[in-house]
């Protein structure tokens, strides 16, 4: 389980930028639940509020982190690199374009606000490239990619379907789970574009128009309108946002790199997500560091609340991959694992998990032999529920076995 990240978007809108901010963390995890290999891959990770402030212990995390009451929980984050226009037919990084997309339950796609990178992303006058178009731009990408793997061999496969009986629903899922498509995404996309159930019917408009709804429930996607500090960012974010369908997140990923860097060696007090920053050792400062500190508290976190970076993150983990954070302990007075780490592991789990899903998770043998939970509350008290109790977001849970 757990959710991937992608980032995506076009030549030099920020992207990179944006990646390098948000793998630069406050904080180092020990042990999260997966490894990086590929060198566009990387940890970031998602703010959260800690139970340890409500409850008033001292944590000890061990597969995530706590500053100050805010638990950060790792995600993996994959730079997919090289969307230009015809990626995916295998123009630019083409193929590895369209695995790593592959891989992403999520997407943060991160366009330039300010309108001044054109297509191909070039640099252009600040204003002349219409943000919105860049959105179209990769969902006609998305689309074209998904219908082109639906519609090989299509006429054979189809009628061979409609031959042995096989419904379309499951022609269509076989077709796509190498893009991680699900049984239930199919269906929903079938309802949604309103397809004949007999393939031999479809037309090509039918295959685009399914696509389409492919797209929208297996790429999910937050919109990043970066480079939020530019001039006429402000007018084109407004218009942006009344065009498309997806939560848009203002960031200057530049200032997160800078704020994270700085934070880093000590220079000033910053946790990603913060609307404010200490400066603590102002004297290894220059001049020239200290005006950039202060753009970016005055046209950054003071006008929009942060960089956006943190949010962008925490958006597409909560609020796009709907996803929650659940707190499993062994010993509920202590709130303790067996060695006596106070709230050790965050989990993130799909919203809607049930308490018997979250005992499999943690162990087979804790799933076979479930009995019942106990969710332990802030206020001292517990209640006790059965196997098909759907957790909620920071819920400190008990699993009792037979
Ligand atoms: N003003 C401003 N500039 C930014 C911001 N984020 C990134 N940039 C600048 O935009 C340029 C492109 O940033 P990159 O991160 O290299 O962009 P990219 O999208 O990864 O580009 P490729 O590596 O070519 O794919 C660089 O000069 C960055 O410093 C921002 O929030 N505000």
């Amino acid at each position: 389980m757990g959710v991937q990240v992608g980032i995506v978007g076009k030549p030099n809108v920020g992207k990179s930028t944006f990646f390098a901010a948000a793998t630069l963390s406050p904080v180092e995890t020990a042990d999260y639940p997966f490894t990086t290999v590929d060198p566009n891959q990387g940890v970031a990770h998602v703010r959260t509020e800690c139970p340890c402030k409500a409850f008033g212990v001292e944590c000890q995390p061990r597969n995530s982190s706590c500053i100050d009451g805010n638990r950060f929980v790792p995600v993996e984050l994959i730079d997919v690199a090289g969307l230009v226009p015809g990626a995916h037919e295998g123009r630019g990084l083409g193929n590895k374009f369209l695995d790593d997309l592959r891989q992403a339950s999520v997407l943060i796609h991160v366009v330039d606000v300010s309108g001044s990178t054109d297509e191909e992303g070039r640099p252009c006058d600040p204003g002349t490239r219409e943000p919105a178009e860049d959105v179209r731009f990769l969902e006609r990408e998305l689309d074209e990619w998904i219908a082109g793997i639906l519609r090989r061999d299509w006429d054979r496969t189809a009628k061979r379907a409609s031959l042995e009986k096989i419904p379309a629903a499951e022609v269509l899922r076989e077709r796509l789970a190498g893009i991680g498509v699900s049984a239930s995404d199919v269906e929903s996309a079938m309802e949604r574009a309103e397809v004949p159930s007999d393939l031999t019917k479809w037309s090509d408009e039918d295959i685009r128009r399914f696509a389409r709804e492919v797209r929208r429930v297996n790429k999910p996607m937050v919109i990043a309108a970066n480079k939020i500090d530019v001039e006429c960012a402000e007018e084109n974010l407004k218009r942006l946002e009344e065009e498309v369908e997806y939560p848009v997140v203002p960031t200057c990923a530049e200032a997160e790199l800078a704020l994270r860097r700085a934070a880093d060696q000590g220079l000033i007090r910053y946790l990603p997500g913060d609307s404010d920053f200490e400066i603590l050792q102002e004297e290894k400062l220059s001049d020239e560091q200290l005006q950039a500190l202060e753009f970016i508290r005055e046209k950054v976190l003071k006008r929009w609340g942060s960089t956006g970076v943190q949010e962008a993150l925490n958006r597409a983990v909560f609020d796009v991959a709907k996803m929650i954070v659940v707190y499993p302990v062994e010993n509920e007075n202590k709130l303790s694992d067996s060695e006596g780490r106070v709230l050790p592991d965050a989990l993130l789990l799909p919203e809607g998990t049930m308490v018997r899903e979250l005992a499999y998770n943690i162990h087979t043998e804790i799933g076979e032999s479930f009995n019942r939970a106990i969710l332990v509350k802030p206020d001292g008290s517990r209640e006790v529920v059965g196997e098909d109790h759907e957790l909620e977001h920071g819920d400190v849970v008990k699993i009792q076995t037979s």
